[in-house]
């Protein structure tokens, strides 16, 4: 049963409800998916448990199941069984590898996520403003973080160009991922009750920090391991920690991948696309017509090339994700896909 003290703990660890769950039901927070089940936290202390049997049912939106950083009842049993996945506050989600479409939850019930991009040969703004147009719809503000500030000498003009390509009032930090002081100014978003998801590409120095953040090496100690049916070795999926300044971090395996779930607005090009509401024609395709604004910004150079190109991919990306989208959720009301109708092409002038 969890009664008002536990409540009390349980708002240690990023609980912001007012919920009580009824009679015998307990709350507690997912810290870790594993491929054999979950492990959860109330507060107190770690347990695990199984999803009750419906989580299971074939068909199932996967960001229906529980997912790290969410709050569940748990009913008592052996082992206790998450039986329902409590209202989330903001969730992050991406669209997963592979052929078929879904919809995979990285975090959820966050208030910061830390995009972490090394300055080393991973420093990559087009692959920055891809997790920021996924972060966009979560609900949590995400904050830029470049690591490996101590590889380079010319990491302030990579700094002043990454700030004028992303929106005003973006935070972004430079540190050096493997020293305390240089990590502290992070700690302003990992205070008590605070959770924040940390995702970026393998070897960004994701771990470094977490350790750094950590103040011991406990990603590299107390890294749960299972054993897989054929006894090679599983690391946790992801993990939820609580760190020294009371914040939890989520911290996620490199993801290799990123897509669109095409329901991204693309707020970060927001300035692109009314430029593009200027041209002559309506349809333009911002090649050679004439009266084109955005061939006009990219000759004066106000827009630039890289990114031109990068909002292209990103919003053609976010069009087919959403036609495949579009798609599933008609089959899965039963009825059958069908094509999106082209819209006519032709060169309409503007009223
Ligand atoms: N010089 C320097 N090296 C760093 C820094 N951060 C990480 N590294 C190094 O970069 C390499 C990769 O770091 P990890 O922390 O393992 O990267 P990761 O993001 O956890 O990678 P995955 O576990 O594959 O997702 C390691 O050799 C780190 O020592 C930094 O700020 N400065
Ligand atoms: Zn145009």
């Amino acid at each position: 049963m969890t009664d008002v003290q536990n409540i009390e703990r349980l708002r240690r660890i990023g609980w912001r409800g007012e919920h009580l769950p009824s009679g015998d039901l307990r709350l507690a927070r997912v810290v870790a998916q594993h491929r054999t089940g979950y492990e959860l936290h109330d507060g107190e202390q770690a347990f695990s448990a199984q999803p009750a049997g419906h989580f299971l049912k074939r068909g199932l939106d996967p960001s229906e199941r529980p997912a790290v950083g969410d709050f569940v009842e748990v009913e008592a049993g052996k082992p206790p069984h998450i039986v329902r996945v409590l209202p989330r506050r903001t969730v992050l989600s991406r669209a997963a590898a592979g052929e078929r479409y879904e919809r995979q939850l990285i975090a959820a019930n966050i208030d910061y996520v830390l995009v972490l991009t090394g300055l080393d040969g991973d420093f990559n703004p087009a692959r920055i403003e891809r997790y920021l147009s996924l972060t966009e719809d979560s609900g949590a503000q995400p904050v830029v973080l470049l690591s490996k500030l101590d590889t380079r000498d010319d990491a302030e003009e990579l700094l002043a160009a990454l700030r004028a390509r992303l929106p005003d009032g973006t935070p972004i930090h430079a540190i050096n991922g493997k020293e305390a002081a240089s990590a502290e100014l992070l700690t302003k978003y990992l205070q008590l009750g605070d959770s924040a998801v940390l995702v970026g590409s393998s070897g960004a120095g994701k771990s470094t920090l977490t350790n750094t953040l950590l103040g011991v090496d406990k990603m590299a100690t107390n890294t749960v391991r299972l054993h897989d049916s054929r006894g090679r070795h599983t690391t946790t999926h992801r993990a939820l920690l609580q760190l020294p300044s009371g914040g939890c971090l989520i911290d996620t395996p490199g993801m290799r991948e990123l897509k669109l779930t095409g329901e991204e607005n693309l707020d970060l090009f927001a300035d692109i696309e009314a430029l593009a509401e200027q041209c002559r024609f309506a349809d333009c395709g911002h090649g050679s017509e004439p009266g084109c604004a955005v061939q006009a910004a990219l000759d004066s150079g106000e827009l630039t090339p890289e990114r031109w190109r990068n909002y292209l991919k990103l919003r053609d990306e976010r069009e087919d994700q959403a036609a495949t989208l579009e798609a599933r959720l008609r089959r899965q009301r039963g009825g059958r896909p069908i094509d999106r109708p082209h819209s006519p092409r032709g060169k309409r002038e503007r009223e």
